[in-house]
């Protein structure tokens, strides 16, 4: 390993899982967690709030760069607060997916948040979820995995997401939307969502959200190593992953 501080990335488009498992990781290594996607979307309903136009690019930039961004841990959840107003919920909607989006294309936003990704990366250790955690923020991670499932199962996975938590649902809608953020994240010139050459590739269509993070671990524990002594979380057992490849 390069460094001290031991780095995972989760990298894939919406809907693949990357939060669950990023979350369920976070806390089997007991390590920090950045959801950099809450990040963009915080920026996005900043920009949003104060009515500035996304095509204005220079105008998004100066929201971004004065934003008051705050992440809490409570009852074992993150909480997201802007300006000190917690925005847990405001931000997970479908509108601001979109406009986080939309933001993320601007290659000078993307460099104005780069650094405040970058300063998730503290002792014991780092679980990073977006879409260029591993080509771009932390290019030196130990550990990079590319989480995918198809289209039509992400949007599966949110239809009954959005109806068990008692939120009518249009699958049909929630397809076209999933279909329109993966090809505007995916055909974007800066940082654009894509499988890093040395991340392993996780199709996780048909597979639980158990077997995936059974998948990853296995992985990760065959690389972690900390001060020249493999890691080993508690409770954890370990053995050799391939590099590289489709898991
Ligand atoms: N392997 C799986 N099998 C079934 N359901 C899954 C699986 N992985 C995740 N889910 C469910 O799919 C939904 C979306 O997962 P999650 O929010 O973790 O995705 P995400 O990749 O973080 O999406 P986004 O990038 O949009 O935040 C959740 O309801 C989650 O419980
Ligand atoms: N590293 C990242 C993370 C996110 N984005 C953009 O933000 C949108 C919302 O992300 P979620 O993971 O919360 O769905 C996403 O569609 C991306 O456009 C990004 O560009 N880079």
């Amino acid at each position: 390993m390069s460094r001290e501080i031991p780095i995972i990335t989760v990298d894939g488009p919406s809907g693949a899982g990357k939060g669950t498992l990023c979350q369920k990781l976070a806390q089997y290594y007991g390590f920090h967690l950045l959801d950099s996607g809450a990040i963009y979307r915080i920026a996005a309903l900043a920009v949003c709030n104060l009515q500035v136009s996304i095509e204005d690019e220079s105008a998004v930039l100066r929201v971004i760069e004065t934003l008051d961004i705050q992440f809490k841990t409570v009852d074992q959840k993150i909480a997201v607060f802007l300006d000190g107003k917690e925005v847990s919920s405001q931000i997970r909607t479908e509108r601001v997916g979109m406009a986080a989006s939309k933001i993320a294309a601007l290659g000078n936003v993307r460099a104005a948040l780069l650094e405040r990704q970058r300063h998730f990366a503290q002792s014991p250790g780092l679980i990073a979820d977006g879409r260029d955690m591993g080509t771009t923020v932390f290019p030196n991670a130990d550990v990079k995995v590319f989480l995918t499932a198809t289209a039509e199962e992400r949007a599966r996975r949110r239809y009954q997401q959005l109806l068990s938590s008692g939120v009518d649902a249009d699958f049909e809608a929630i397809l076209s939307d999933i279909q329109l953020r993966d090809e505007q994240d995916s055909k974007r010139a800066v940082s654009p969502l894509k499988a890093c050459t040395s991340a392993v590739s996780i199709d996780s269509s048909e597979m639980t959200i158990d077997a995936v993070f059974e998948k990853i671990v296995e992985y990760a524990d065959s690389i972690l190593v900390v001060d020249g002594k493999r890691f080993v979380p508690s409770g954890a057992s370990s053995s050799i992953g391939e590099k590289n490849s489709a898991l």
